[in-house]
């Protein structure tokens, strides 16, 4: 699966005042950078320079004391004497104050912590993790100084080895001595131990030998391993580490013939180690880093504790064996809790959601009905029906914004099949169009009598996206549609629903509503939750949402536009998302998740391992605007792909938005029909039609412009579609559009058709191919692994850059494709060939 990573998008950027900002804030940036060079290389150079004059201060420091004490007092060139250490004077002073008035010989421990501040200022990295040496070194300096000073102030030696200790720890020593005497020691040791106890959080005295033990024997790597070394420490690793020793024991001589344990670095520990990239680091924002991603970025700690297995065994489910649940979760624990929970929304931090005021304000245009037309209309009701012997025991009405609806109690005894079928007989005395009888209303012991107003009324966007209940709604995928009969802003969520196919003839409010449906996504996802497939064969609907190509929208990978206008790319397009649903049910089923959003908390609470090919997955909304033009020309191509969606998509977060202007049985078919619950009508041309997509009459009466009945199973409600004109949404898009956003779109998994005599892979263009390229394809054939973590560990590159890497190497055909929790295959078997291959490149 492809993913997207951020990138400026800086088109427009010149016009608009927002770009102009950011060009401001560019410079400011910049000239902040060049401050931290050049404070990071003389951070670097300070401590190669203190280095040099502690050193020369070991053999020159006697010598010079005497120049130096003379310096403070007079300039020395009037003293006419001459200092011996490598650096001067000033080499000398600093020497003499840190050797000999402060640390003594422990003074050494600050260059290390000078020297790695500068580095990271300078490199944008820490060559080792800064923030554990410097609490080591300072505490270090402090100690050593003290206990040098002991052996110092015991002897009496401080003429001529003060600069061992220096002048805090002779002090600090004659103060404790003054106190306690010779047990000035004790103290000083039990220091040293409580800051072992509490600093490397040491339970017991044997785990304290242990850590000794594994200090000395230098077992454990230095760079990129001492964030792990932290979770070694823990009970947890160390139980975890003998399971593992147990297991692996118990395996070797169970599976010795088909289990191969590859031991990378002869070290056993680098089998059982948690592999954490460094995911802190992130990588600076070039052209070249912005490519599109197979995996997700930054965000994603890999943690895994893996002996690398045959492939067979991981199949057979024997490295859970080897390694329990219980020790990955509690590495999983171990690493929520250093990192934190994953952030979907990391990639474009600055997103801001579009405002309300990017939307029209239509006031003054509430519903005119008059207390006289609502006299006139419940007279008329209750006159009609008392023709036919019908008694009321009540009638009271509720008005809407384009009907009223009369809500009556029968007197007992009425038989209600008898008020529903007198329908054409109160349109007729009231002379209305669109009377629709509800008998009974669902949940309410009335029958009930909508009625259209003479004067209607717009349901502006803005009063029903700014309402509180559709901004505080905590559903997955929010839609507001408009109002309900009673006046009711009228909401639900398509993650519910789970498809929607929509009716209605030409000129009814069908565009209006598919763009209300669209704009309320928007208006309440994150570009990292949510994408959007446009299918649009009429090429003038969907065109306005083009601009959230790098924020919103989904498309194949080799499109050149990303809303879909042509019947053969609209093929394609189903077929690849049904490739992109088998996908994600691979992942769910790895992950032993039951739908999309267990999935993602499962991800998010850094539970699935990203090296695995789990990746956060935002939900797709694909939406087809006119359904009948595709299914005159493709017919089952489309209906076969469209109906597997519609009927295993739901779990997997992929939702369907079909809508059609004929309602007709052989463009809604049987097939389709079946697996859209949820179908919403404007009004049709004939009761035939509201049949077919309604599965009852009524849609032929509803009087237009955003008129429609939903019905959602069982209940079909009546609804006025909220008014959103195209200015608004071009408005709302043209914010987000120029927003900082990924890449490209969000990149569909390829489907080769049969038609085009696919040349595969032809999009590989090997000049353009990473400079790691060459040494990672040797890395893959020498190891026979095609793995990214392999990559990004012996390579030492973050790992969307080995992702990256990877896609190269299987687009230029060196390893196979993914295949979920395996590794990669890889196709290319010897060095010699190899080396052909990258020749010929
Ligand atoms: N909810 C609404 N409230 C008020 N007016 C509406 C509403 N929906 C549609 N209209 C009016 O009806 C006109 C036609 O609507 P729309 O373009 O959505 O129709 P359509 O069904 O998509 O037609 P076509 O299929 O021909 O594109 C709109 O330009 C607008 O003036």
């Amino acid at each position: 699966m492809a993913r997207n990573i951020p990138r400026q998008n800086n088109e427009k950027r010149e016009k608009s005042p927002v770009s102009r900002q950011l060009n401001f804030s560019w410079s400011g940036l910049k000239a902040s950078e060049q401050m931290k060079l050049a404070f990071g290389v003389f951070f670097m150079l300070f401590a190669i320079f203190m280095f040099f004059a502690f050193a020369s201060h070991l053999f020159t420091g006697n010598a010079d004391q005497s120049e130096v004490e003379a310096a403070l007092k007079v300039p020395l060139e009037e003293s006419g004497k001459k200092t011996v250490n490598f650096f001067g004077i000033f080499g000398a002073m600093l020497a003499d104050l840190m050797m000999l008035r402060l640390f003594g010989w422990a003074s050494f421990l600050l260059i290390p912590i000078i020297f790695l501040g500068g580095f990271k200022i300078t490199f944008h990295r820490e060559l080792l993790p800064l923030e554990r040496i410097t609490w080591q070194a300072l505490f270090y300096m402090f100690w050593l100084s003290t206990f040098f000073g002991f052996f110092v102030f015991m002897t009496d030696t401080s003429s001529s080895l003060s600069s061992f200790c220096g002048g805090i720890g002779y002090h600090i020593n004659e103060l404790l001595y003054n106190a306690i005497g010779w047990a000035s020691i004790l103290v000083i040791l039990f220091v040293l131990f409580l800051f072992v106890v509490f600093y490397y959080k040491v339970n017991s005295l044997d785990a304290m030998v242990e850590m000794f033990d594994r200090n000395i024997n230098g077992s454990e790597d230095s760079a990129d391993e001492t964030i792990e070394e932290d979770l070694e420490n823990t009970p947890n690793m160390k139980r975890a580490r003998e399971d593992l020793e147990q297991a692996k024991q118990n395996l070797d001589s169970e599976f010795e013939d088909d289990l191969t344990i590859e031991r990378e670095d002869n070290d056993d520990l680098a089998n059982i180690r948690p592999l954490i990239p460094p995911v802190v680091q992130h990588e600076p924002e070039t052209e070249e880093n912005h490519k599109a991603d197979p995996v997700p970025n930054k965000g994603p700690v890999s943690l895994t504790i893996e002996p690398v297995i045959s492939d067979d065994t991981v199949a057979d489910g024997k490295d859970n064996e080897i390694f329990g649940e219980d020790d990955q979760e509690n590495l999983n624990d171990e690493v929520l809790r250093k990192f934190g929970a994953y952030d979907p929304n990391m990639d474009l931090p600055h997103y801001k959601f579009p405002t309300l005021d990017l939307l029209k304000n239509y006031d003054a245009n509430k519903a005119q009905v008059s207390e006289d037309e609502l006299k006139a209309n419940s007279d008329k009701i209750v006159e009609t029906l008392r023709n036919y012997s019908i008694g009321i025991a009540s009638i009271k009405a509720t008005i809407g914004p384009t009907v009223t609806l009369y809500e009556i109690i029968p007197e007992a005894g009425v038989r209600i099949s008898k008020i529903k079928n007198l329908e054409d007989d109160i349109a007729l005395s009231l002379a209305a169009l669109g009377i629709r009888i509800i008998a009974p209303i669902p949940g309410k012991g009335t029958i009930g009598i909508e009625v259209p107003n003479k004067n209607r009324e717009m349901v502006p966007v803005k009063m029903v996206i700014g309402s509180e209940k559709f901004q505080k709604s905590n559903y997955d995928l929010p839609i507001v549609l408009g109002k309900t009969i009673s006046n009711d802003i009228f909401m639900t969520d398509l993650a519910k629903m789970p498809h929607l196919l929509m009716a209605g003839a030409t000129g009814q409010g069908k565009s209006v509503g598919l763009n209300m449906i669209l704009t309320s996504l928007i208006y309440r996802k994150h570009p990292a939750t949510l994408k959007f497939v446009l299918v649009d064969p009429k090429k003038v609907e969907l065109t306005l949402f083009n601009k959230l190509e790098r924020h919103f929208l989904a498309m194949l990978p080799d499109s050149a536009e990303a809303i879909i206008t042509d019947t053969k790319k609209v093929v394609h397009t189903l077929n690849s998302l049904c490739i992109e649903m088998d996908n994600r049910y691979n992942l769910l089923k790895d992950a032993g998740c039951r739908n999309l959003k267990e999935y993602n908390v499962k991800f998010v609470n850094r539970r699935l391992n990203p090296e695995k090919g789990h990746a956060f997955m935002p939900y797709i909304v694909l939406v087809i605007d006119e359904l009948a033009d595709l299914m005159m020309t493709a017919g089952k191509e489309v209906e076969q792909p469209i109906a597997r969606l519609a009927q295993l998509a739901r779990a997997i977060g992929i939702h369907l938005v079909v809508a059609t202007q004929r309602p007709s049985v052989n463009v809604i078919t049987g097939t389709i029909k079946a697996n859209f619950p949820a179908r919403l009508s404007f009004k049709v041309t004939s009761k035939i039609d509201s049949r077919t997509i309604l599965d009852t009459g009524g849609a032929e009466q509803l009087v237009g412009l955003g008129d429609m009945l939903l019905s959602n199973g069982s209940d079909i409600i009546r609804l006025q579609c909220a008014f959103v004109d195209t200015p608004e949404v071009e408005d709302v898009c043209e914010f987000i559009g120029n927003q900082q956003g990924y890449d490209s779109a969000y990149l569909l998994p390829e489907f080769e058709g049969d038609s085009e005599g696919g040349n595969e892979k032809s999009d590989f263009d090997p000049s353009s191919r990473d400079a790691f390229f060459d040494e990672a394809a040797r890395l893959i054939v020498t190891h026979q692994q095609g793995s990214t973590s392999l990559i990004q560990r012996r390579l030492k590159l973050g790992y969307n850059r080995a992702g990256r890497l990877i896609d190269q190497l299987e687009a230029a055909g060196i390893v196979g494709p993914f295949e979920g929790s395996k590794a990669r295959e890889v196709l290319v078997k010897d060095m010699e060939s190899l080396e052909m291959k990258l020749r010929n490149l």
